[in-house]
């Protein structure tokens, strides 16, 4: 299937995924001399009070903590988006050395690493995967990582990865409140976009934070400690899982004002 090596990385992903050429494809790099400032674009609602999170797992390209489905979960609206988006999941992206690891990049600067909260419109689709095809079925808040300070929250997620090192293992994570984990700032540029990864549905409204979050070196070291492989495969150190950006297509970034 496809990965992040020299053979099923993202230069590959077109053969099995034809769309991987498509004109609205994640992540891009974001100029921000070019970005179009929307005076209409109001700030984003996050609301995460009720965060029931289920647990942590290694899916075998990212780790990701997963969210219950309920009515009244967490989501965002407002912003770019025309509809309330509930919280699925959240994930990271990451390089091998701290210069790089990121997906979008900003004036072609990458940072350390990517954080992607996966929401779904759960205001017009049932369900999370009639969404993840829909080009309106899907909003992702990235925020960047760099280094420096230690994160204070972030260790409840790095402490519990020594539990998920393999493929397809999996680790309770209770009520993880992932508002934690946003920026100061809620600035953001948005744009229409794709998942990062196969299938690379054009489905994504991408709400992107200007302000990067700290995180120290020793917890971005405990990511790299996690494996692509299975417990009884040779192996394979979870690292530098990031599409590089793709074309814009002529697409247009709005800023917000906030
Ligand atoms: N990196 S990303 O664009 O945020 C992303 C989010 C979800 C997915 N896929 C996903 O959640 N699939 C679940 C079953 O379809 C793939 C990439
Ligand atoms: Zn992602």
């Amino acid at each position: 299937c496809w990965g992040y090596g020299e053979d099923d990385g993202p230069s590959s992903w077109h053969k099995g995924y034809p769309i991987a050429q498509g004109n609205r494809q994640s992540p891009i790099n974001i100029v921000p001399s070019e970005t179009v400032h929307d005076s209409s674009l109001s700030p984003l609602i996050v609301s995460y009070e009720h965060c029931t999170s289920i647990g942590i797992s290694n899916n075998g390209c990212s780790v990701a903590v997963e969210y219950a489905d309920t009515e009244q979960g967490p989501g965002i609206y407002r912003g770019p988006l025309s509809d309330a988006y509930r919280l699925k999941q959240f994930h990271f992206h990451w390089g091998h050395k701290d210069w790089h690891g990121s997906e979008h990049t900003v004036d072609g600067k990458t940072y350390t690493s990517e954080l992607h909260l996966v929401h779904w419109n759960a205001s017009k689709y049932q369900t999370f995967r009639e969404a993840v095809a829909a080009p309106d079925g899907l909003a992702v808040l990235g925020v960047f990582l760099e280094t420096g300070e230690e994160h204070q929250s972030l260790h409840k997620i790095t402490d519990a990865l020594s539990m998920v090192k393999f493929k397809g293992s999996n680790a309770d994570l209770k009520d993880f409140n992932p508002k934690c984990l946003l920026p100061k700032s809620l600035n953001y540029w948005t744009y229409s976009g794709s998942l990062t990864t196969p299938p690379l549905h054009e489905s994504v409204t991408w709400i992107v934070f200007e302000e990067p979050i700290e995180v120290s070196k020793k917890q971005m070291e405990k990511f790299r400690m996690l494996l692509f492989s299975e417990e009884e495969e040779d192996e394979k150190l979870m690292e530098n899982n990031f599409r590089p950006p793709q074309p814009l297509k002529g697409r247009k970034v709005c800023a917000s004002y906030n």
